[in-house]
């Protein structure tokens, strides 16, 4: 059976460093589902349209990570149209073998409610800050405000918001370096591939 892995969290908190992680180590497959939102809102027209007929083209657009990308991705991702569009194409990945890791908002408590493995990520609201406009070139400030905005929407939404599934391990790597997390990571994901 295959082994999935469902990493949620906050804006900028580390899914992603750590999902390459967990894919580089144990040769599993790995989709960042934040990019799905990402292609919708830059697209612009019918956010519904656009899911409905996202192409693998459309996740390879240079513009998706800029701060712009992310804020109108938040808002697609309220329209459960919207959502709903994207669960097949999610739940199809997240059954292949020998394993896939998918990180977003939903994953452990929507679209993976079985995955053998659920993280929930966070760090401080200064220290993603700070991460991502490092990143970006952006101002740290500017990227608080963006950042607590986009938490506060993905918090709120009626459908699939961002609330760590009841089952899910609790990783905080605000004090953590990136190889710490991934190396703490590792270790869950080999205590459950051994269990
Ligand atoms: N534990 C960590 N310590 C320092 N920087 C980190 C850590 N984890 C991630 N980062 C950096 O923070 C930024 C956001 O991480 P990312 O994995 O993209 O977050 P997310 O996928 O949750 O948005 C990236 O620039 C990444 O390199
Ligand atoms: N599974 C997911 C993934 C992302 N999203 C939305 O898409 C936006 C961008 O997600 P992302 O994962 O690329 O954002 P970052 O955490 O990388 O900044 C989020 O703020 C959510 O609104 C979602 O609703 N569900």
């Amino acid at each position: 059976m295959p082994f999935t892995i469902a990493i949620d969290g906050p804006a900028a908190s580390g899914k992603g460093t750590l999902a390459r992680a967990l894919a580089d180590h144990f040769r599993f497959h790995h989709l960042d589902t934040g990019l799905l939102y990402r292609a919708v809102g830059a697209l612009g027209g019918d956010p519904v349209a656009a899911a409905e007929n996202l192409s693998p083209q459309d996740l390879l657009r240079p513009d998706l990570r800029t701060a712009e990308a992310g804020q109108a991705a938040s808002r697609v991702a309220t329209d459960p149209q919207v959502r709903a569009a994207l669960v097949d194409f999610q739940r199809r990945f997240a059954v292949q073998e020998p394993g896939a890791v998918l990180d977003g908002r939903d994953i452990g408590t929507v679209i993976c409610p079985d995955a053998a493995l659920k993280l929930y990520v966070t760090a401080d609201d200064q220290t993603r800050a700070a991460r991502r406009a490092a990143e970006l070139g952006a101002d740290p400030a500017e990227m608080l405000v963006q950042l607590r905005e986009r938490d506060a929407r993905d918090a709120a939404r009626a459908t699939a918001p961002l609330r760590p599934a009841e089952d899910a391990v609790l990783l905080d790597t605000t004090a953590m370096r990136i190889e710490d997390a991934a190396a703490a990571a590792i270790v869950l994901v080999q205590a459950r591939l051994t269990a």
